[in-house]
């Protein structure tokens, strides 16, 4: 985006400002119980504590020299890479999260790894012209995404022949199922781009979730394979692509339930396989599941629930319900209805349709 030139010179002199400032004192960062780290400025200090007068408010503390963390010139604020810090310490990098966080920017790139900060709330961050603005282009050209990973695996899976891995981690509710769906909406839209130009057109889907999980202390695992062509004349996402995008919501019915963390927690852990043509299509896929939390079906907290597809069944299941002489609500069934029934946010009858139309 340009910047307007008086914009970009407020923006100089804004940053001198604080540099200068900045250069006056020796700047600190302080923990603090409540907001993780305080900025201040050391005022003295002996061999073991310095006195350090807080930014906010004058406070004076008086901390242990070991406590103190080396804080960054103001240049490096909302920094794309934490890697590029001068003082790469862990208040640092919050502050610079924090930063970028409160301005939207909830990716930061960490040297060759991607964090990312969950929203919980929908950001404008997937659409198909951001697919296009990461498209053939390096990642330093472009804000951190998760479609700068997906397009660095796309190209070098060319480049190399070389079969890529995107490994996504994080605790319970950190959002690695939505980067997940991320990273096949871009696989699913480039590839499909990959075809002759006129054949089909691209768009980016997004990617149905519903219902819950799956799985089995074994792994256990679907595949899909055949030829991604058929659909495409329409303009339309290629079948496998389709498939790969519809098994979502099947594998959440069966392996998601909703818990005091995430109201859409996977209870299984999955490996999914794409593999590409040599013209960059689709040509077939596979997702592994493993190690499902079988035990939640009998026996949960009282604030949690069993997996999503029994709730989808009873809401809005029939005439299956009927056929399997399932005749009574929630309420009828023990597995059921000793603990949370509804989750705020989750109409179990529109999903029971996704997961029939999947
Ligand atoms: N990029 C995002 N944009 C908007 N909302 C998000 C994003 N990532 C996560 N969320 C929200 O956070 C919720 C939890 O995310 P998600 O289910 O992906 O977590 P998870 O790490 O897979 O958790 P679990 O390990 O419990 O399965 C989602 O249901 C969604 O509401």
């Amino acid at each position: 985006m340009n910047v307007p030139r008086h914009s970009q010179s407020a923006e100089v002199a804004r940053v001198a400002a604080l540099q200068a400032e900045f250069n006056e004192k020796r700047w600190v960062w302080v923990p603090d119980e409540k907001e993780g780290y305080l900025a201040g400025w050391v005022n003295q200090e002996d061999e073991v504590t310095a006195q350090v007068v807080m930014s906010a408010g004058g406070e004076i503390r008086r901390v242990p020299l070991y406590a103190l963390s080396k804080m960054n010139p103001p240049k490096f604020d909302r920094v794309d890479d934490i890697a590029d810090l001068t003082f790469l310490n862990e208040a640092s990098v919050v502050h610079n999260l924090r930063l970028r966080y409160g301005s939207g920017a909830i990716y930061t790139y960490s040297g060759l790894f991607l964090v990312s900060i969950n929203p919980y709330q929908n950001l404008p961050l997937y659409t198909d012209a951001i697919i296009q603005q990461y498209r053939n282009k390096r990642r330093d050209e472009n804000p951190p995404h998760i479609f700068a990973v997906s397009e660095r695996a796309w190209v070098n899976m060319q480049n190399e022949h070389e079969n890529q891995s995107i490994l996504i981690t994080g605790e319970s509710g950190a959002g690695k199922t939505e980067s997940t769906k991320k990273v096949i909406q871009y696989l699913s839209a480039i590839a499909t781009d990959a075809h002759p130009p006129g054949t089909l057109h691209a768009h980016s889907p997004s990617i149905p979730s519903s219902g819950f999980p799956r799985g089995t202390s074994r792994r256990k695992s679907v595949s899909f394979a055949g030829s991604g062509d058929s659909l495409t004349a329409k303009g339309r996402l290629g079948l496998l692509e389709r498939q790969i995008i519809q098994a979502n919501p099947i594998l959440e019915a069966f392996g998601n339930a909703q818990t005091q963390r995430n109201n859409n927690s996977s209870r299984f852990g999955k490996f999914i396989r794409i593999s590409f043509a040599p013209d960059g299509s689709i040509s077939g896929a596979n997702i592994d599941w493993y190690l499902l939390e079988k035990s939640r079906v009998v026996v949960r907290s009282p604030a949690e629930r069993n997996f999503h597809v029994f709730y989808q069944l009873l809401s809005g299941g029939t005439p299956l319900k009927d056929s399997l002489l399932l005749d009574g609500g929630i309420e009828d069934y023990e597995f059921l209805n000793r603990s949370k029934r509804e989750v705020d946010g989750v109409n179990d009858r529109d999903d029971w349709d996704t997961l029939i139309v999947s």
